[in-house]
């Protein structure tokens, strides 16, 4: 590619230099350069990437992008918005991947990592190709990878699209988060369908209030374009969530095809008669395409909202209900979701993600519903995320909860036991008494802790960290697995 070539791709742009200027490849950390490469200078909130350029320079950049002239011997595009210029000229050098693939993306406070995998077991069974990217891995053309972002940047975006293409995918199925929306990490990826999960408090650091998290989200429905047409492979679908008020909004803003899923309220595809137990979730489905009736080995309400949504995107693609009900059925959890850690002991432990409010509550009320004997919950609350869930998550443990420790959980840059005491208030709210619950700064010591408190028919929930291996302090990632080391306590507790 040519250095002129971007330089089309932008209305209002000047280049400086020799517009001949060959690219061989995209940067926009300058650790990352390679000779030949377009480094890209982008205002962060950390860092102002235009202070790189130079390094950039030394290390065999062939040219920039940049928002000023910068005082540099080399040829500089300088736009408006490079941010915005990156996510444009990724899609523009990897040739545009997402028009060559049926784009799925999931946004949505929780539930997008699952509702990705169920949507791979089902595109799987129907003999599809397909590539995926969340929270936990990235999938291409049988490569697994451990991933840093739930959703990544637009440069490792786009060259993953095309990665995926060119091993002979059909479909690219990933999770879509706020960030990536409000920082134009996907407005290079032309989606064909967009599925939210739900909206509840998170993030609040970064976006401040609801209305402009509900907004980031909003962007993923009004750019999803119109491609009015009967060709099922080229319609453009939004599979909404009937249930939370927010799908109002993105039905108003999106001019492709709405499909809605739900289970209070009326929905194109709705949920009834549903029974959970500590096994599994049996329900009901009635559809435009039919009816079915579904037992999940996924345990829970919001269980059946994530199949639901997974139903309605594969009923878009054209797909019989009855192949996506056996798809469905198969699926037997997802890594660090409501995993259960059994050892032999006589009561229930479960690990699982819920890091949020909402699905703190929601595991919660799902262990209530069949518990027989107390609860006994494990938790905290992230370092350098949003403060004001802290005390929220407190009181909600404590509602449901008849003990709870509160410990770490990714403190990253900040005091571990001033994060706890964020957390202390709304636990005394809830109505625990100093004899109800415990602060243990060290999660290893807590979850050893509730091990050896519980008894017959008690269930422990340990949340927030699900799949992460890692626990991070001061920056610093040292090994950390839930699942082993409730193991650990289990064995040294019974064996
Ligand atoms: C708010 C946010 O998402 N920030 C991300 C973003 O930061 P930024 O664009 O402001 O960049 P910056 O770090 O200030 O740096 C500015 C520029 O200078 C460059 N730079 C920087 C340092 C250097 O030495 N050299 C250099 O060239 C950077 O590459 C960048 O181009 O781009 C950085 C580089 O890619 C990311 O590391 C950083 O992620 C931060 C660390 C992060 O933790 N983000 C989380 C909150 C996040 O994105 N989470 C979402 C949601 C998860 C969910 O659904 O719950 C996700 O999608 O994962
Ligand atoms: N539909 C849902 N509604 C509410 N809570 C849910 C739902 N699905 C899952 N959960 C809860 O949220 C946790 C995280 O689920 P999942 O990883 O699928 O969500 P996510 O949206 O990908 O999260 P992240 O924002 O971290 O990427 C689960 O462990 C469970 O506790
Ligand atoms: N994607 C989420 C994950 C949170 C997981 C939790 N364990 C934490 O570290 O806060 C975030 O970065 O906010
Ligand atoms: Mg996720």
């Amino acid at each position: 590619m040519k250095l002129k070539e971007c330089a089309a791709l932008f209305v209002a742009s000047r280049c400086e230099g020799d517009p001949e200027t060959e690219i061989q490849g995209l940067a926009a950390d300058n650790r990352k350069v390679r000779p030949g490469d377009l480094f890209i200078c982008i205002r962060g909130y950390q860092f102002d990437g235009h202070e790189f350029a130079a390094d950039a320079v030394e290390r065999g950049a062939a040219a920039l992008v940049t928002e000023q002239k910068l005082a540099l011997d080399i040829p500089q595009l300088i736009v408006k918005d490079t941010r915005y210029a990156m996510s444009v000229i990724a899609a523009h050098f990897y040739g545009y991947p997402s028009s060559e693939l049926k784009v799925i993306g999931v946004t949505g406070t929780n539930g997008k990592t699952t509702i990705t995998y169920l949507m791979e077991r089902i595109l799987e069974d129907q003999g599809k190709k397909l590539g995926l990217m969340g929270t936990i891995q990235t999938k291409i053309g049988g490569e697994v990878f451990e991933s840093k972002n739930t959703t990544l940047e637009s440069l490792d975006l786009q060259r993953n699209l095309r990665k995926m293409r060119d091993s002979g995918a059909e479909y690219a199925v990933m999770e879509v988060s706020s960030h990536a929306l409000e920082l134009g990490r996907v407005k290079g990826c032309d989606f064909k369908t967009a599925i939210f999960t739900n909206l509840t408090q998170d993030h609040l650091d970064f976006h401040e209030t609801m209305e402009n998290y509900r907004d980031a989200k909003s962007l993923f429905f009004s750019r999803l374009g119109n491609t009015f047409t009967p060709d099922v492979n080229r319609r453009k679908v939004a599979v909404l969530n009937a249930d939370d008020p927010a799908s109002k909004v993105f039905a108003r803003v999106t001019s492709a095809q709405v499909i809605t899923y739900g289970i209070d309220q009326e929905a194109d595809v709705r949920a009834t008669n549903i029974r959970i137990t500590h096994q599994g979730t049996m329900f009901q489905v009635e559809s435009f395409a039919g009816h079915a009736s579904i037992t999940l080995k996924l345990i829970g309400k919001f269980s059946v909202y994530n199949a639901l949504a997974a139903i309605a995107a594969g009923l878009a693609e054209g797909f019989a209900l009855e192949d996506i009900q056996t798809s469905l059925e198969k699926v037997s959890g997802v890594n660090g979701r409501f995993e259960a850690v059994m050892e032999g002991q006589p009561f229930l432990v479960v690990v699982d993600y819920a890091h949020t409010p909402d699905s703190l509550e929601n595991v919660l009320a799902t262990i209530k519903d069949f518990a027989k004997g107390n609860i006994i919950s494990v938790f905290g609350c992230g370092g350098d995320r949003d403060r004001t869930k802290r005390p929220v998550m407190g009181e909600i443990a404590a509602k449901y909860s008849d003990y709870v420790f509160v410990t770490s959980d990714n403190p990253r840059t900040e005091d571990p036991s001033l994060i706890l005491a964020d957390i202390e208030p709304g636990v005394v709210r809830g109505g625990l008494s100093p004899e109800q619950y415990s602060m243990i700064v060290d999660r290893k010591e807590a979850i050893e802790a509730a091990i050896e408190m519980a008894s017959h028919e008690d269930v422990v929930l340990i949340a927030g960290k699900g799949h992460e291996t890692y626990q991070e302090v001061n920056g610093i990632r040292t090994d950390f697995d839930d699942r082993i080391v409730a193991k650990h306590a289990i064995r040294r507790r019974f064996h």
